[in-house]
């Protein structure tokens, strides 16, 4: 069809109304939000105005009074700011979405503490969502100014005239909808005001009590508050909550302003890693808890303040998330949380480490996900370790409930570079590791006694930290204790002693085929080696950790338990002299009657004993096994008291 006409689609003011009053904002109670922005930039403007030398009169006290009249059931906010001209009304007011900060702060060139709120001219308008009736009445600061009153009930008809007025300033008044009256109740304009006008900077009545705290922390310089300043604005934010380890104030005011106060807590186990705690603020105002699209999801743990007039808030989540500015700010917050972290390290050691566990879960989480952070943290990223790399607490300053524990005794921390750089010569490329220090004890003893270092890995997130690691190092081998028997354990230059000259087999051979035979298991590899070390235990199961980490994410992902893996090596100690005695008494020549020998019977129940003993250091029992264990137990017991009294 060929083109028949062209134009402009009209859009007509009559149907903004019914948009405004039902969708400008789905939360109805943000008009007080609004309102009372506004008074503070009439009141902000007027000291501008004043400090311009424009108007030489008197500025007054600033505040902003709300009255709240059951009888009339109007709600009105009053401040003695720059007020308006019957000019201005009509183009500020009556132009609907025609704001004048612009132009405000263009022709004054506000500084970056005088910022100006309202940028959209649309949040008067709000008020339309809770009012029937809305009233102006204002008187310019201006000379030879006249007041005026201006109304509207919410249709594109409004009426303008003359007001009785002395007072230089604005009063809104607003005669609100019948479903609206909560608004006429104290209590909840007081709640109303600690939600989003708390850190205004003027002081907010209502009636004659102040009712915000004015002071926003956050806008104050650093060097101007004390720690117990810090901890105060926390505990006014997050009441009942345990104290933040530590905090980083962020003062930026290039190439984007933002400022905060970021804490951070102590982190509890059950934290929600997708929602955020920290509050998002315009220019002292609330806007609100959902931060998570402004910073970057391994911070959302942290709590405190963030406030930009750089972030676009009054748009979609989506849209939030694409903007340069929001992810430049993003970048930059991340930036200064690391910076913080690194200066702690470097000036406070000793509260790195107390903190380390909550610090810990923060820091290798961040690496995780975000990669810069990653570079910026890893040199302070650190493991407890079973070398002693002399105290990193000078002495004395060990407190109760420190980890390095009451004797004064520092635990060594140290990153996983100085642990391949000082471990080069002994195994070069090799991290041992513990996940659990009381169930790994002995593996732990082993290779300490050996001279060999191991890292505790123990922290509730290592188990995703140990496959990132191997990522980022991808020629180290990371072997969790149990998985493998270092060669330095091994005692090699033991000769493999043949002692049944009919059969050819070692001592070795006979050990391990007795285990086989007693313990009957067939999914049981029996391993045997001469162990170094008097310590050594007589055996040990190890685990292989490539089958280990399969049944661990296989657990994960059915969100079960972690089963005990069926696949595993019984390493028996063919240096223990417990089980040099166990070939002898297999071989004994206590021949009963038909059938085994008791001697040999003895054997068996003992091979299953140093089973039970390995595999309780490991795992500990199920039921059953408990209860074979310690049937097995008195039997023993009994034989050897039966010996003891022959
Ligand atoms: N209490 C007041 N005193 C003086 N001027 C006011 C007052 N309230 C509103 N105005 C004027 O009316 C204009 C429009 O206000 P409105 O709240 O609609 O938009 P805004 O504050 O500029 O932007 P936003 O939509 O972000 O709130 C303001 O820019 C200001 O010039």
């Amino acid at each position: 069809m060929a083109i028949a006409e062209q134009g402009t689609i009209s859009i007509h003011t009559e149907n903004i109304f019914p948009i405004i009053k039902k969708w400008l904002y789905s939360d109805h109670e943000i008009f007080l939000r609004e309102l009372i922005s506004n008074a503070v930039d009439a009141i902000k403007k007027m000291r501008m105005v004043s400090l311009s030398g424009e108007y030489s009169g008197e500025v007054g006290e600033p505040e902003i009074v709300i009255t709240l009249d059951q009888d009339k059931n109007q709600l009105s906010i009053t401040d003695n700011g720059i007020g308006m001209t019957a000019e201005e009304v009509k183009k500020y007011i009556n132009q609907v979405a025609f704001s004048s900060a612009e132009e405000f702060v263009e022709k004054y060139k506000a500084s970056e503490d005088q910022a100006i709120i309202g940028h959209f001219g649309l949040g008067f308008y709000s008020s339309f969502m809770v009012a029937k009736l809305v009233e102006i009445d204002t008187l310019s600061y201006q000379e030879g100014a006249e007041a005026v009153h201006w109304s509207c009930e919410g249709s594109t008809t409004f009426s303008l005239e003359a007001s009785e007025r002395t007072e230089r300033g604005t009063t809104i008044t607003l005669t609100l909808q019948e479903e609206e009256k909560e608004y006429l109740e104290e209590a909840r304009i007081k709640q109303l005001v600690t939600k989003y006008c708390d850190f205004m900077p003027v002081p907010i009545k209502l009636g004659e009590e102040q009712i915000n705290k004015q002071k926003a922390p956050w806008k104050e310089s650093p060097s101007n508050l004390t720690d117990e300043d810090y901890l105060e604005f926390y505990r006014y934010l997050y009441p009942f909550q345990e104290d933040p380890l530590l905090w980083v104030h962020i003062n930026t005011d290039y190439p984007f302003i933002v400022n905060g106060i970021l804490y951070f807590p102590k982190i509890k186990p059950d934290i929600d890693v997708t929602k955020g705690q920290i509050k998002l603020f315009c220019n002292q105002v609330f806007v609100s808890d959902n931060c998570e699209e402004v910073v970057p999801q391994f911070l959302l743990p942290l709590r405190g303040v963030l406030d930009s007039t750089d972030i676009p808030l009054n748009v979609s989540r989506s849209f939030l998330q694409a903007d340069r500015t929001v992810r430049q700010i993003a970048n930059h917050v991340a930036k200064k949380v690391g910076d913080r972290l690194k200066e702690l390290y470097r000036e406070d050691r000793a509260k790195y480490i107390s903190s380390w566990q909550d610090l810990g879960t923060f820091i290798k989480f961040g690496s995780i996900n975000d990669d810069k952070f990653k570079k910026q943290v890893e040199d302070i990223l650190i493991f407890r370790t079973t070398a002693t790399l002399g105290a990193d607490v000078p002495e004395g300053e060990g407190q109760e409930g420190d980890v390095w524990g009451d004797d004064k005794q520092a635990d060594s921390y140290c990153t996983i570079q100085e642990y391949l750089e000082r471990n080069k010569e002994k195994h070069e490329n090799k991290v041992y590791y513990c996940t659990d220090e009381v169930n790994q004890a002995t593996y732990v003893d082993l290779l300490k006694n050996q001279g060999i270092e191991v890292l505790y890995m123990d922290a509730f997130i290592d188990q995703h930290f140990v496959p990132f690691l191997e990522r980022e190092y991808s020629d180290v081998k990371f072997l969790r204790v149990d998985a493998e028997l270092d060669e330095t354990l091994i005692d090699q230059d033991k000769p493999a002693e043949i002692v049944d000259p009919n059969t050819n087999q070692t001592r070795s051979d006979m050990i391990k085929e007795l285990f086989e035979k007693s313990l009957n298991k067939p999914q049981l590899t029996i391993r045997t080696e001469s162990l170094k070390g008097d310590n050594a235990p007589p055996a040990m199961l190890l685990l292989p950790e490539s089958a280990r980490r399969m049944q661990e994410m296989m657990a994960m992902m059915q969100n079960q338990a972690v089963q005990f893996p069926t696949e595993h090596t019984l390493m028996v100690n063919t240096a223990h002299p417990m089980i040099q005695n166990l070939i002898n008494l297999s071989q004994g020549s206590v021949i009963s009657g038909s059938g085994e020998s008791p001697s040999a019977a003895l054997s068996k129940q003992i091979c299953e004993y140093v089973y039970d003993l390995a595999l309780m250091a490991q795992k500990g029992f199920d039921a059953d096994g408990m209860k074979s264990f310690t049937e097995r137990s008195n039997q023993m017991l009994t034989k050897l008291t039966e010996l003891a009294v022959k």
